[in-house]
């Protein structure tokens, strides 16, 4: 029997499992039995790197947003439109077989966008490319899940079960649950508040399992029997995901509204170019990108060439700026000058592990400098970017 036989085996004697005390156990277990299945499924073939031909696109630019929806939603219209990189579109399904990549440029910054072909029910066990499409989708920062607005609510639900089933987690945070492995010593468990979805027993049991039968486990929060699961098998990604409801131009006002009003939601019209700079906005906000400008000593920062740095890719510290420009400038770093939202005056003397902010400015002063030097010639207001504070007050001025 292959691995989707008995994924759908295992579902089936779920559903006919009633629930209730006697039973939680052995769902937990069957449960766990699937998730393992799961995985087993998403380990590309001997030999192949995973994506597939067609679908090995090479990263470009300050972050990559994936397109992902049923056919005919619109990615296709809606990357030529965005990007100004032709994607074929047409109104039969399957019009984009392979992976298109577009570049969006937005507030001094590259974005990498990329078309896909349209998944369906299914996808998670292979149907279509649903394989490909999703490995794509998990190398990306964020995903934008493209809707059709004139048609069921239901599209969204089943797509975010076929992400979840490949292990994909939309708009959630990790559980806090604390595990670790041990050697020896069995197992410990332990809760910091009443748990009310799993006790040891079930825990062990999932456990077991997993052949595991040491090591350390503590619930910081009430977590359930599939945060347990998630965190044991440890290759969750945890993505933020924009709900984009296109073609709003065949649907009436009332339900523009209700759609509009959803969390994580943007309505748009590809055919009347509607909303484009909301979704932009959104997708930026989503992206939590940190562009920080460099100031040359006795010099105005180049506005127009930040350095992008980002909390979920290297982080944002004085220390990944640096090796943000060059891997050996941090040894030669005696401070840093910054000026901007995360400065508490301007400029302050930060060290290396100081956080910044989007459009901070930043001037490196080096060991070698001799203190006269550093301080001297930024101690006067006189010497702060011109720009900063309406840079600071105001929406990002365009330069
Ligand atoms: N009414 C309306 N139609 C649209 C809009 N955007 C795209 N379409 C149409 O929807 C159809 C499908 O568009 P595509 O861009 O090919 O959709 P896709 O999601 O890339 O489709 P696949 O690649 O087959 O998965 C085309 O006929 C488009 O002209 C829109 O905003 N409103
Ligand atoms: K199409
Ligand atoms: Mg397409």
């Amino acid at each position: 029997m292959g691995i989707v036989e008995r994924i759908k085996e295992i579902e089936a004697e779920m559903a006919r499992t009633q629930k209730n005390k006697a039973t939680e156990y052995h769902l937990g277990q069957l449960k766990a039995k699937i998730a393992k299945l799961r995985t087993q499924l998403l380990e590309p073939p001997k030999g192949s790197s995973g994506a597939g031909e067609g679908f090995e696109v090479t990263k470009f630019g300050h972050g990559r947003v994936a397109l992902i929806g049923f056919p005919s939603v619109g990615k296709s219209t809606l990357l030529t439109m965005l990007t100004g990189t032709r994607s074929e579109a047409a109104s039969y399904e399957f019009t984009t077989l392979t992976c298109i990549p577009g570049i969006i440029h937005y507030n001094d910054t590259k974005i990498q966008l990329l078309d896909l072909p349209g998944i369906i029910e299914g996808a998670s066990e292979g149907k279509g490319r649903g394989r490909q499409v999703i490995a794509v989708s998990k190398s990306s920062d964020i995903v934008l899940m493209v809707l059709d607005a004139s048609k069921s609510e239901g599209h969204r639900q089943i797509l975010t079960k076929e992400l979840e089933a490949v292990g994909l987690r939309l708009n959630k945070r990790p559980p806090q649950i604390y595990f670790k492995k041990k050697k020896t010593g069995g197992i410990s468990f332990n809760s910091t508040m009443q748990l009310t979805h799993v006790d040891e027993k079930l825990c062990y049991q999932i456990l077991h399992e997993y052949k595991i039968h040491n090591a350390e486990i503590l619930f910081r929060e009430d977590a359930t029997v599939d945060d347990l699961i998630d965190v044991i098998e440890g290759n969750r990604k945890y993505m933020k995901c924009i709900y984009v409801y296109n073609k709003i131009d065949v649907i009436g006002i009332d339900d523009v509204d209700k759609l509009a009003r959803q969390p994580n939601s943007v309505v748009i019209s590809c055919n009347l170019k509607l909303n484009f700079d909301r979704l932009l906005a959104k997708m930026w906000e989503a992206m939590g990108l940190v562009r920080v400008y460099t100031k040359p000593q006795g010099q105005q920062p180049d506005f127009s060439d930040p350095v992008v740095l980002s909390a979920d890719r290297g982080g944002c510290t004085v220390e990944d700026f640096c090796n943000h420009i060059h891997r050996s400038l941090v040894k030669d770093v005696k401070y840093v000058l910054v000026w901007g939202t995360s400065a508490r005056h301007y400029p302050q003397h930060c060290g290396l592990s100081h956080v910044l902010n989007d459009e901070d400015v930043v001037q490196i002063v080096k060991k070698k400098e001799t203190e006269g030097e550093g301080r001297g010639r930024f101690k006067s207001h006189s010497n702060a970017p011109a720009r900063i504070s309406d840079r600071q007050k105001k929406a990002p001025l365009k330069t």
